[in-house]
């Protein structure tokens, strides 16, 4: 374990005990935490967030890694893909989470169009993610085609996770939102990863991978693999709050698993203050001056 004992100590300030004593607190999660996390078999979890209030609340609750996904397209901003989202329109909400958070690792998702025509140009946008969004790394999706970028930001200190399989933003290269790696497109598959964790990647999302193809390139490879419709072998999940959480309408990705009705919650709520307003019953006397 590489951790000091001012990270490990559960309350602060106290002295030093030793390891084997102390519960493993970690006071902020690094990259080399989730490795270590890998080593020891032990899972871990993240969620997209956009919002300070949203990262607040996955940070309390232990999620070791928020993703300023590129999902804010089709979750924040009205669009219906991950597309049309720009650097400009991600950045104040990377620096939103990255405010917001004391534990969790931040990362900013590169949008489509900002890093693939060359490492010059990966380099100087993730660079913007750290310096104005607070980004504690960036991700950026492809396998053997994007070693360039991996290597050149990761040289340059921006650590970086992939993303393979299916990636959102080629859909239309891709032919649409299918199963990546099925039968021989299995051997490809385990070429990205291995390609991007030779390039220098920190970890590697798998989305929409079959579970057993999946389990095989985890136990391959030493960085930790996160899946999204990846099966439970991977070394962790992400999943976009909104599905996971029950915000978002309309057909989900057979992926989701939904913890919460929020958008009921919300529409309840809603409906009731409209017709509380439209009643006179708000504001009541305790909410007037
Ligand atoms: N709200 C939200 N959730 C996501 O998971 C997500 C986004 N937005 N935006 C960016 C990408 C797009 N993603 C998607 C979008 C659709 C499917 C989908 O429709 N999957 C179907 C078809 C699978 C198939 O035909 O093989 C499914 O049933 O899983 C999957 C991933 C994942 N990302
Ligand atoms: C689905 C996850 C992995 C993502 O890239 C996003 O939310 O943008
Ligand atoms: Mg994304």
């Amino acid at each position: 374990m590489s951790s000091t004992p001012e990270e490990t100590a559960p309350y602060g300030g106290g002295p030093a005990v030793p390891a084997a004593e102390t519960p493993k607190v970690i006071r902020r999660i690094r990259t080399h935490h989730l490795r270590e996390m890998k080593q020891r078999g032990e899972r871990f979890s993240m969620l997209t967030s956009y919002d300070q209030l949203t990262a607040q609340v996955f940070d309390e609750a232990g999620i070791e890694v928020l993703l300023v996904g590129d999902s804010a397209s089709n979750n924040v901003l009205g669009n219906s893909t991950s597309i049309p989202v720009t650097v400009d329109e991600l950045l104040p909400l990377t620096r939103a989470v990255s405010r917001s958070v004391s534990r969790a690792l931040v990362v900013g998702d590169l949008p489509f169009g900002s890093y693939q025509a060359s490492p010059e140009q990966g380099y100087l946008t993730a660079a913007r993610f750290m310096k104005e969004g607070g980004a504690h790394c960036v991700k950026l999706e492809g396998g053997v085609e994007m070693a360039p970028q991996i290597e050149r930001m990761t040289r340059g200190g921006i650590p970086v996770m992939a993303h393979i399989g299916f990636t959102p933003q080629s859909e239309h290269a891709l032919g649409g939102y299918r199963v990546q790696g099925r039968g021989d497109a299995a051997e490809r598959l385990l070429r990205d990863a291995e390609a991007v964790q030779e390039a220098g990647a920190f970890a590697v999302v798998m989305e929409m991978v079959p579970g057993d193809v999946a389990a095989q390139i985890t136990a391959k490879l030493e960085i930790p693999t996160i899946g999204i419709g990846a099966g439970n072998q991977c070394d962790g999940q992400v999943l976009v709050w909104q599905d996971a959480f029950g915000l978002r309408t309309g057909k989900m990705p057979r992926f989701v698993k939904q913890y919460a009705d929020l958008r009921s919650t919300l529409l309840d709520a809603a409906r009731t203050y409209d017709s509380e307003v439209k009643s006179g019953a708000f504001p009541g006397p305790e909410h007037t001056f």
